[in-house]
């Protein structure tokens, strides 16, 4: 079977999310199909000999001769999907042929199966999210509430899941901007959690991964959360001079319900006192580990890690020929009787952060972090 423009585009998408760089050659390869396949047979001035670079890519593609645009195109496709099978790549990535792909390689959106999946592509940064990231989560939702997927997932790249906010998100404001810039991070963030309070279809989240901050809050708004026996999920707000967002202060409650805490001796008289087990995440930043965020509802259900992608994706794949509108209705039966509420606790978060972001305590925590960052 000849290979589409739609399998071209996912093998593009695949190419980012190797796990294993292929190597110089392979590279060069890889460059001179997907120039033969979109601009037909190399007809460009060969670059001078100095220009090793250019010119080992000139060579490459100009070694094509006339081969034809389909067959390598082809090629192109089945050589990406030899190094995903060797790089041990979830192979999930195929992107619709119609989406306007995000502005940076940050945020990979690939849509197979009728799942659209939106990994977040920052490895070397923990996929910490960055203004960019948080625009092209909302277009990637915003395009999967209207393709012809059944389920959308959210998921990261390499070793974790996400590291929330990037804290060089606060830095290089100059003086007189600093207000400002709370209140566009507060529109950013409020227009941010709108988009997951308002997706219509089934979302899930495949924690792959330690969560940190919002992508761990954010989680109260999705269907089904996945975890890694590997996860952790910390939301050290208080440590940063901040305050939950993601509509956590009202789902983490309601989903955790009280824990008992014993002071004194067992065996004789003891003191039994109730905190909620959401206040200990959101106020005191206890870490939870897999398998307590399952015990408290945060998280659906947790897999061993060697076997996580795997039977993860096996699971979905099932889930996404379920009929859709069906899905999708049902998903809206139940979040419609909260819409509203979800919406104000989310617009009320938002602007105390705004608040908290311009606090002597934030600052102290964000200047902590970048000092312990440079090592200073
Ligand atoms: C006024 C401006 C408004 C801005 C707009 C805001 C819009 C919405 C805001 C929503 C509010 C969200 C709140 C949150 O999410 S709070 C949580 C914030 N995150 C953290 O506190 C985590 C910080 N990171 C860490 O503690 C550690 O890095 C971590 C435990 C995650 C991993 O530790 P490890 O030792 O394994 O790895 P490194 O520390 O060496 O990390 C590797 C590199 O990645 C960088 N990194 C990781 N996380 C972040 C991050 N959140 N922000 C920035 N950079 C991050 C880390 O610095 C390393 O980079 P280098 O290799 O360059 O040193």
């Amino acid at each position: 079977m000849r290979a589409s423009q739609k399998d071209f585009e996912n093998a593009m998408n695949q190419v980012k999310l190797l796990k294993k760089d292929p190597g110089n050659e392979v590279k060069l390869k890889l460059y001179a199909l997907y120039k033969q396949a979109t601009e037909g047979p190399c007809n460009v001035p060969k670059p001078g000999v100095l220009d090793f670079i250019n010119k080992a890519k000139w060579d490459a593609w100009h070694a094509l001769g006339s081969l034809p645009k389909e067959t390598s195109r082809q090629n192109y496709v089945d050589l990406v999907s030899s190094l995903s099978a060797s790089s041990e790549s979830s192979g999930q990535v195929t992107p619709a042929a119609d989406r306007k792909q995000p502005g940076s390689d940050a945020l990979v959106v690939t849509s197979q199966d009728g799942i659209t999946t939106i990994t977040l592509n920052r490895p070397d940064k923990k996929n910490a999210l960055t203004p960019q990231m948080y625009h092209d989560i909302m277009l990637a939702l915003e395009a999967a509430s209207k393709d012809d997927s059944a389920i959308a997932v959210l998921t990261g790249n390499g070793d974790y899941y996400c590291s929330g906010n990037d804290l060089t998100n606060f830095t290089d404001i100059p003086p007189g901007e600093v207000e400002d810039r709370a209140r566009s991070g507060a529109v950013l963030l409020r227009d941010f959690v709108d988009c997951f309070i308002d997706f219509p279809k089934p979302l899930v989240a495949v924690v792959n991964g330690p969560a940190v901050g919002i992508s761990v809050t954010l989680l109260g708004l999705f269907d089904i959360v996945y975890a890694t026996d590997r996860a952790t999920f910390h939301t050290p707000f208080s440590h940063l001079g901040q305050s939950p967002e993601g509509c956590s202060s009202y789902t983490f409650p309601k989903m955790m319900g009280p824990s008992k805490v014993i002071f004194g001796n067992l065996k004789t008289k003891c003191n039994v006192i109730s905190i909620p087990k959401a206040t200990e995440m959101l106020v005191f930043g206890k870490k939870l580990t897999a398998r307590e965020a399952c015990t408290q509802g945060l998280v659906t259900e947790v897999f061993p890690d060697s076997t996580f992608q795997k039977e993860v994706w096996v699971r979905l794949k099932a889930y996404s020929k379920l009929p859709p509108n069906a899905m999708r209705i049902s998903k809206q039966v139940i979040r419609n009787r909260e819409k509203e509420k979800l919406h104000a606790i989310n617009a009320e978060e938002s602007s105390i952060l705004q608040e908290r972001w311009l606090s002597d305590e934030c600052m102290n925590a964000i200047v902590n972090f970048l000092s312990k960052k440079a090592k200073l």
